[in-house]
């Protein structure tokens, strides 16, 4: 016989299941096409290991693998073992694109092995046999469950008619078919009285859902275990073991796909040992009714997990029943006689429970209220994140940052804007075209901040968003048409210049930049630096703020803004600046611009001559509460990583967390976390009652408290990473360059604390003139 190329979870075909080998080789070698006939003799064979019920074999031959399922030999339960059904449904569903593998042959002669018998399609890829993954990381765990969970959507949007399934189930009444089912399996199967299983049975028989009449195609056993992923992605090839699919109630699948967060902590070892943290419970349900597009609270989902705990409890009994008989195709099948009870009672404790729900509520989403459309896009982002960006960071953007390309947008950005955009995850940023409020966008800047690329993907980051709002509050129509809609697209991207090497540019009525009219054009001459975003390839416009020539005396009223594109003559880009030795590539850098008789048309200035300072207010407040909230996802990261660290790391006997200083840093940054989430929320929400300029004092406010209490988790950070946390290994040093700029771009602290007590001086004789 062929040795064999090992495949992962197989051993020798156990005693109890061996069947002539011959016979089946000659069998396939004439019924089979494409298997390899010659030579006789060479089919090797090996046993699964996993799986309790239908014996799973690996075949080999010439190079080719194959996978076969077969009834169990002797006595068998009424109406399991159907591996017909397997065939039938498994041969529907792979017409249909959906990811099985393809079955090839069926056989009913049970003259060929001993028992009816399929083979199909051997899948190469990765199977997980814990659910808890211990062997990714938590970025690609959610990324492989959420998949898993789209691909359970997927199974049940399938129209039974379509699939020419019709008749594969029993019609309405799934739920009462399988409480009956599995009582009458666990009772055939029972060898002592557990009190608790009959009070569940009992329990589930009163309290049926009334929609007992659904019909979709389900799985019945979708789990982790039973599913085969790509090699390298998180992407579901083939989901396996079809024995107890039939047609029914869907959140039943839902149910126990998702037990594992509910499982007791006394059962370890079955390959649901650990409980699951990434991702959330209501991250899969959310992703699970996305995908169904239905509501996310699900009314009688207790039901559906007592049923699952119900049917886990029987199946345990059934395997320690086939053991007691020496037929058990797994070896620990003994071990199932102990979790029959604490199954039982768990499903009787879930049974209690009220209502399942993805909403998941914070402190802050109670307090401020997000509105429903605000609460889906920010779970859908949540999603995008686990799913798309943290993998990637993890493999590829990290490592362009170190290429000679880096100044280049690597093309896996790119993909991930066309998937973003795909999803409507797109220019959240702008009200007016998200519908979103500056309280449901400030939660999912947090969100997008906690990764440097993020905000790109959603077409969400600085200096565009600021320009497109520009261009959106001020722009004439053909301005808008020409920088607005790419920008908006995605396909160019902006810079803004303000900032003058030669002059303090916190007092902006420095700026010594001209734009004079001549004619029908501007002509505009002076420095710029810290120009971000300009050695962006895609970089196509500047919005340029300078000094005109006009009559009015106001200080404020001498500045104007206009639109000059990149290759206008005259524009130079002198050098790029580093931050803290950091040039930000991938950002585009911060550029040293100087415009040499640059001249544009006079249509090109935004709003009129002298409106600048006008604009930039207005520009400014819903961003500024933007970077803050970013920068707030940016501190619970590195607030994540100090935790992770000090619980890795020993010293003097003890982990890090053990040390009460660092545990008191963690609490610090807990505490600070909070505090300034609730100002930049509370700020958010001013905006979107009272309007900008009304929410000037708490814009100050937010600009000031936030950087200086994420840099302070940052440092804490550090602190406790030690070296490694300045090192390239650890994104911290990265943050801190970034956060530590906030306290000076867009306004220093001291210009922002002088507006504060401006304003708190005004409240305050306000107070006092109306006590008088
Ligand atoms: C990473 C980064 C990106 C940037 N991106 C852009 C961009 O895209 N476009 C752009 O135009 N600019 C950008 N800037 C520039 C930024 O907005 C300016 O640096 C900032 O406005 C401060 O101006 P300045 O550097 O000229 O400092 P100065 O005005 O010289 O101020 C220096 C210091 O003086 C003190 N000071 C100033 N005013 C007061 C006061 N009233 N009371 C007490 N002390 C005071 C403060 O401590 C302040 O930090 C960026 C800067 C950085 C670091």
């Amino acid at each position: 016989r062929e040795t064999m190329a090992a495949e992962p979870g197989t051993s020798e075909v156990r005693p109890q299941h061996r069947f002539d080998q011959d016979s089946l080789e000659r069998y396939l070698s004439s019924r089979l096409p494409g298997f390899p006939r010659q030579p006789a003799g060479a089919l090797a064979v090996r046993q699964y290991s996993s799986g309790q019920s239908n014996p799973t074999f690996y075949l080999q031959k010439g190079g080719q693998a194959f996978v076969l399922r077969k009834k169990p030999h002797g006595p068998l339960l009424p109406r399991a073992h159907k591996v017909d059904r397997e065939y039938r449904v498994q041969k529907a569903l792979f017409s249909a694109g959906f990811p099985v593998p393809e079955p090839l042959l069926y056989c009913s002669d049970v003259s060929v092995i001993g028992t009816e018998f399929y083979v199909m399609q051997h899948v190469q890829g990765r199977i997980f046999r814990d659910i808890s993954l211990p062997e990714v990381g938590p970025a690609e765990r959610s990324a492989l469950y959420l998949a898993m969970m789209e691909t359970l959507a997927l199974l049940h949007s399938f129209d039974l008619q379509s699939l020419g399934l019709q008749g594969y189930g029993r019609g309405p009444g799934y739920c009462k078919r399988q409480v009956s089912t599995w009582k009458k399996q666990y009772d055939a199967a029972a060898h002592t009285d557990i009190p608790a299983m009959n009070k569940l049975a009992e329990w589930l028989a009163n309290n049926l859902p009334p929609d007992d009449n659904e019909e979709s195609l389900i799985h019945g056993d979708f789990r982790i275990d039973n599913i085969i992923f790509h090699p390298t992605e998180a992407r579901v090839l083939a989901v396996l073991d079809w024995e107890l699919s039939t047609t029914g109630h869907p959140l039943a699948d839902l149910a126990y796909a998702t037990q594992c967060y509910f499982w007791p902590a006394s059962i370890k070892g079955l390959g649901q040992g650990s409980v699951l943290e990434t991702p959330s419970f209501e991250e899969l349900i959310s992703t699970y009714c996305r995908c169904r597009r239905i509501s996310t609270t699900l009314s009688n989902f207790n039901f559906f997990l007592a049923l699952s705990y119900f049917k886990m409890a029987a199946i345990a009994q059934g395997v320690y029943a086939r053991y007691l008989i020496g037929n058990a195709s797994a070896e620990n099948s003994y071990e199932f006689a102990k979790v029959v009870k604490p199954l039982a009672e768990r499903g009787l404790e879930l049974s209690k429970r009220s209502s399942f729900s993805s909403t998941q509520h914070s402190i802050s989403g109670e307090l401020f209220h997000q509105s429903r459309a605000g609460q889906e896009i920010l779970l859908k982002v949540k999603q995008f994140m686990k799913q798309h960006i943290y993998p990637a960071e993890e493999v590829k953007l990290f490592i362009h940052l170190n290429t000679e390309d880096r100044w280049k947008k690597p093309p896996l950005l790119e993909r991930l804007k066309e998937l973003a955009k795909a999803e409507g995850l797109w220019n959240l940023f702008l009200p007016d075209v998200s519908g979103l409020s500056q309280l449901d966008y400030a939660l999912i800047a947090e969100e997008t901040g906690r990764s440097f690329f993020a905000p790109e993907v959603f077409n969400c980051h600085a200096p565009d968003t600021g320009n497109m709002e520009v261009l959106h509050m001020y722009g004439t129509e053909e301005q808008k048409k020409k920088w607005l809609e790419p920008l908006l697209e995605g396909k160019i991207s902006s810079c803004f210049c303000m900032t003058e090497p030669d002059v303090a540019s916190s007092d902006a009525t420095n700026m010594q930049c001209t734009v004079e009219r001549d004619g029908n054009s501007y002509v505009i001459n002076g420095k710029k630096w810290w120009s971000s975003g300009a050695g962006n390839p895609n970089c196509k416009v500047a919005i340029v703020m300078g000094r005109t020539k006009n009559s009015s005396t106001s200080r404020y009223k001498q500045h104007s803004m206009i639109i000059v594109p990149m290759d206008t003559p005259g524009l130079k880009l002198i050098r790029p600046l580093s931050v803290f030795g950091y040039m930000d590539e991938i950002h585009g850098g911060h550029f040293e611009i100087h415009f040499n008789d640059v001249r544009v048309p006079v249509s090109n200035i935004i709003l009129g001559e002298g409106r600048g300072f006008e604009i930039a207010q207005g520009r400014l407040g819903p961003g500024r509460i933007h970077h803050c909230m970013r920068s707030l996802g940016a501190a619970e990261a590195a607030l994540e990583i100090l935790c992770r660290r000090a619980a890795q790391r020993q010293t003097f006997g003890k982990k890090l967390y053990q040390h009460e200083v660092v545990a008191h840093w963690i609490a610090e940054c807990r505490l600070s976390i909070e505090q300034a989430r609730l100002l930049t929320l509370q700020t958010a929400r001013k905006i979107d009652m009272l309007g900008n300029r009304r929410a000037r004092k708490e814009v100050a406010m937010t600009k000031v408290v936030v950087p200086r209490a994420v840099l302070k988790v940052i440092d804490y950070a550090v602190q406790v990473c030690g070296g490694a946390g300045v090192s390239q290994d650890f994104p911290l040093a990265f943050m801190f360059a970034y956060i530590r700029t906030l306290r000076l771009a867009d306004g220093p602290d001291e210009v922002h604390l002088s507006t504060i007590a401006r304003w708190e001086l005004l409240d305050q004789s306000k107070k006092l003139t109306a006590k008088i």
